[in-house]
């Protein structure tokens, strides 16, 4: 068991420290990294995840290149357009908006600026994370569409299932939920209220690869894979997902190593060409030293760990060696 501690290279979903543990079990390397503000119920399916991938390995693939889309946090223009710019290809971008403290010409900014980097050819997605209410939705989506010279859909515009609907039904835009699958209680109540045309799907808030492919099948609706901005172990996790999804119609966004100051891994599952290459990559003894996190740091994610595993009434032995 190791449990890591790496900075970011800019401030996102307000965090600049991500940690972790990597667990190895007989299938390989797995991560756990539930952000701080899950519980220990909800972290638990964080946990199962990664007991999945160090026990029973992913499923077999059925294509072995993901194109990933480029992630840009709430930045000024210039540095969002730089990190378009350096993004290994990519010709998808996803934008946040929303963002607490910002304006609206902020947001403007950004978007003209990722448009003049993508080119015209490019597609740019949006990323509410839930903070709008329907009308501020309505009305920011006509800007925001406007000022990126088209979306390709708007990410969790609102926080709750019915507002979701209702901006689907007043707007042309598409509609895609992330948070109504990952932390609802029903994630079929999207399906059920006609709330989206796209899901985001995160294997380890859900519980690992296998469950998401299990409930991709049931929503029926088209699936972005989408990272917890984990290090490189847990990204492949996303990357199997995708891999094994019989349709992959969008971009994903598995391309957040980049948002990492460093990595666990010996080459990081960066895009190349815009796609990342399905592989499971090695884990390092100088990566680990280097991420190894301080000692009380790792005492707490011990705690946590064992905490959860009690939650799942789980043994850990075979995968903390
Ligand atoms: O989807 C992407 O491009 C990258 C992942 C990403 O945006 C997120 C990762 C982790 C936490 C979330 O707040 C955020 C998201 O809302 O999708
Ligand atoms: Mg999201």
């Amino acid at each position: 068991m190791h449990v890591f501690s790496i900075p970011l290279t800019t401030r996102f979903r307000r965090i600049d420290v991500r940690e972790g543990v990597l667990l190895r079990g007989p299938a390989g390397w797995a991560e756990f990294s539930p952000f701080a503000d899950y519980d220990d119920v909800e972290s638990a399916a964080w946990l199962r995840a990664a007991l999945e991938a160090a026990r029973e390995g992913h499923p077999p693939a059925v294509r072995d290149r993901i194109p990933v889309n480029v992630t840009v946090p709430a930045v000024d223009g210039p540095r969002a357009h730089a990190i378009v710019r350096a993004s290994g290809g990519c010709t998808t971008a996803k934008v946040k908006v929303a963002e607490p403290g910002q304006s609206e010409a902020q947001e403007v900014e950004r978007l003209e600026a990722v448009r003049d980097a993508l080119g015209p050819a490019g597609r740019i997605r949006i990323d509410a994370n839930g903070g709008w209410d329907v009308a501020t939705a309505l009305a920011r989506l006509a800007v925001l569409d406007r000022a990126a010279g088209g979306l390709e859909y708007v990410e969790q515009p609102c926080a709750s299932v019915e507002d979701l609907a209702a901006v689907r039904r007043r707007t042309d835009a598409l509609v895609a939920a992330d948070e109504s699958i990952r932390r609802a209680e029903d994630p079929f109540e999207v399906v059920r209220r006609e709330a989206a045309d796209v899901v985001v799907l995160k294997v380890q808030p859900l519980g690992g690869v296998r469950a998401c492919l299990r409930l991709a099948e049931d929503v029926g609706l088209p699936v972005v894979v989408s990272s917890a901005l984990e290090s490189s172990v847990g990204l492949a996790q996303g990357i199997a997902l995708a891999a094994a999804l019989p349709e992959l119609p969008f971009a994903c966004g598995l391309a957040t190593a980049h948002l990492l100051t460093d990595d666990t891994v010996v080459r990081p599952l960066l895009p190349v060409g815009g796609a990342i290459g399905v592989r499971r990559p090695v884990v390092a003894p100088a990566a680990l030293a280097r991420t190894a996190a301080s000692e009380d740091v790792a005492a707490r994610w011990r705690e946590r760990l064992e905490r959860c595993a009690a939650v799942l009434g789980e043994d850990l032995a075979d995968v903390l060696g």
